[in-house]
């Protein structure tokens, strides 16, 4: 495995998917350098969330390679993923609602530490206890560590799955849509989140809403119909005629 500056954190090669006759992805080649916070946009249907399960580990390409710090991690199960340190924003459906937001923090912790302290009961019993409290001070809900998870506000839930995938202290953090139906207050307080947690490591988010990567990103990827359009800083791509044509409706 490489290890530089100049070697890309993630790398896709080629990748293409496909569901039965359909093309979802096509030969998207792309490449993720590390500490930038990246957004995959393109319009309805054009790829987004596949690209970003290939990329996550949830499906595997039908061609192509998926490389993390130059090794090949085309198709490897998702908790290899995991334990390589790419994390994704965990589904709200994937909280356990009976839960406390605490215990919920904790079974996403355990499943990191367990790996290490295999043979170190009390460590294994401390160490997600002393993740948990961190990550939910990190994202603002250690007021709410003891609330019943299924009890929280939307935007609280989504700050929570966020908080578990933090909680396996990631290299490369994946988000599908985090600021997905948030007010806008819960989106300014995500997005001061996600540009703090980009400070410290690569980020890289499916997102919809324009004005929101256009102040939070320092690079932009554009797919059309299971393509890639274009890549560059949210300079280049608000002028690039062919994305505006496409993507933001021009003539
Ligand atoms: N499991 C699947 N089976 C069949 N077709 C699929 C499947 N998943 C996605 N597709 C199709 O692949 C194409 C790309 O879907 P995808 O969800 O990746 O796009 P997207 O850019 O994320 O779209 P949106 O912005 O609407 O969420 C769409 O035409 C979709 O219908």
């Amino acid at each position: 495995m490489q290890n530089n500056s100049l070697t890309p954190i993630l790398e896709a090669r080629q990748v293409s998917k496909t569901f039965g006759r359909f093309r979802a992805l096509q030969d998207v080649t792309t490449r993720f350098m590390p500490g930038t916070l990246t957004a995959i946009i393109g319009p309805n249907g054009a790829g987004k969330s596949t690209f970003f399960n290939v990329l996550s580990g949830a499906f595997a390409p039908s061609s192509g390679q998926v490389l993390f710090n130059g090794q090949d991690i085309t198709g490897l199960p998702q908790h290899e993923f995991a334990r390589l340190g790419i994390s994704k924003s965990f589904q709200i459906t994937n909280i356990f609602k009976q839960l406390s937001v605490h215990e919920n923090v904790r079974v996403a912790a355990q499943m990191q530490t367990a790996r290490y302290n295999f043979l170190r009961s009390a460590h294994t019993y401390s160490k997600p206890i002393e993740i948990a409290d961190q990550v939910l001070q990190r994202v603002n809900l250690s007021h709410l560590s003891h609330q019943t998870s299924g009890d929280l506000a939307h935007g609280q839930q989504r700050a929570l799955e966020l908080a578990m995938a933090l909680a396996c202290d990631p290299k490369l953090l994946l988000l599908d849509e985090p600021t997905a139906g948030m007010s806008p207050e819960e989106t300014m307080v995500m997005m001061d989140l996600i540009r703090d947690l980009a400070s410290e490591r690569t980020v890289i988010l499916v997102e919809h809403k324009m004005k929101l990567i256009m102040g939070l990103c320092n690079r932009i990827i554009v797919l059309h119909h299971g393509e890639f359009l274009a890549e560059g800083s949210p300079e280049d791509i608000q002028s690039n005629a062919e994305v505006r044509r496409v993507y933001l409706g021009d003539n």
